[in-house]
């Protein structure tokens, strides 16, 4: 598989004047294309910091990341926009943007100047909102909709920039189960259907070992990429939460409370 996104030896953290503070060291990961890559880790753990570092926001500490074979910061803002998009869960700006006018907003890398939509631009975000079943809220002021219905919006506004490599920070918070679940079958049709990678950090463990194709474990003592199974079988979450209360049971595949 083609891989588009690489780190080497990639230290991530937090400096200032007085200190270094270091999350993760030593990360050797590897996005490759048709991939849907989850990344968990208990809160605090550094998934934000880490997905912030190879989206080019935050610099690394030590070592690099390479977006098809180029260093992420030699990027220029036009040409990353092409290749990689981003979805936080950051609250959007107070505007008055209709939710088509926000997805729209994601073929920004492509319009002219005065950011005038061509046919193309329309069709592209015409299939966003389809893909991501919210047509009928088109019309509707973003202020309008509901915290799940505006994770999809964004999740649209992504799939229209039609990049190689999307990024979304627990995407999932806001849904409900049934949401959920149709949420994580769509990021997996979408890596199948159109080759594009597609990373994500979430706390729904369960959902994400049964739909991901591979998943980033984070834990204090280290971070370790594979396909869900191979976790399972050498044991890695065992180490995700340090609790007496919670276990890992290999053989459901699922947290079970003791
Ligand atoms: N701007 C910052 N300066 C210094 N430290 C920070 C900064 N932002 C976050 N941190 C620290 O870095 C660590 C990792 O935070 P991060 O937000 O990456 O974790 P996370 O795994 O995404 O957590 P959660 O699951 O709770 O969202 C935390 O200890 C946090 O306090």
């Amino acid at each position: 598989m083609k891989s588009i996104l690489k780190t080497s030896n990639l230290s991530i953290g937090y400096k200032s004047k007085k200190s270094t503070v270091v999350i993760a060291e030593n990360l050797n990961l590897n996005l490759s294309a048709g991939k849907l890559i989850s990344l968990i880790g208990a809160n605090g753990i550094g998934k934000s910091t880490l997905l912030r570092t190879i989206t080019g926001i935050q610099e690394p500490l030590v070592g690099n990341v390479f977006l098809n074979d180029k260093n992420i910061n030699t990027y220029k803002p036009l040409d990353l926009a092409q290749n990689l998009s981003l979805v936080l869960t950051e609250k959007l700006p107070p505007s008055n943007l209709s939710v088509f006018e926000l997805v729209a907003l994601g073929r920004q890398p492509y319009t002219n100047w005065i950011g005038t939509l061509t046919p193309t631009d329309i069709e592209k975000v015409q299939e966003a909102l389809q893909l991501t079943q919210i047509e009928h809220l088109a019309q509707k002021k973003h202020y309008e909709i509901s915290d799940g219905q505006l994770q999809k919006v964004l999740i649209a506004r992504a799939l229209a920039q039609d990049t190689p490599l999307i990024i979304l920070d627990e995407p999932t918070t806001h849904l409900d189960l049934l949401h959920k679940v149709s949420l994580f079958k769509l990021l997996k049709k979408l890596t199948q259907e159109t080759q594009k990678c597609i990373l994500f950090s979430t706390h729904d463990i369960d959902l994400a070992i049964q739909l991901s194709d591979e998943m980033i474990i984070m834990t204090p003592e280290l971070i370790v990429q594979d396909e869900p199974c191979n976790l399972i079988s050498n044991g890695s979450f065992a180490n995700l939460f340090k609790d007496e209360h919670i276990i890992f049971d290999a053989e459901k595949g699922k947290f079970v409370i003791t």
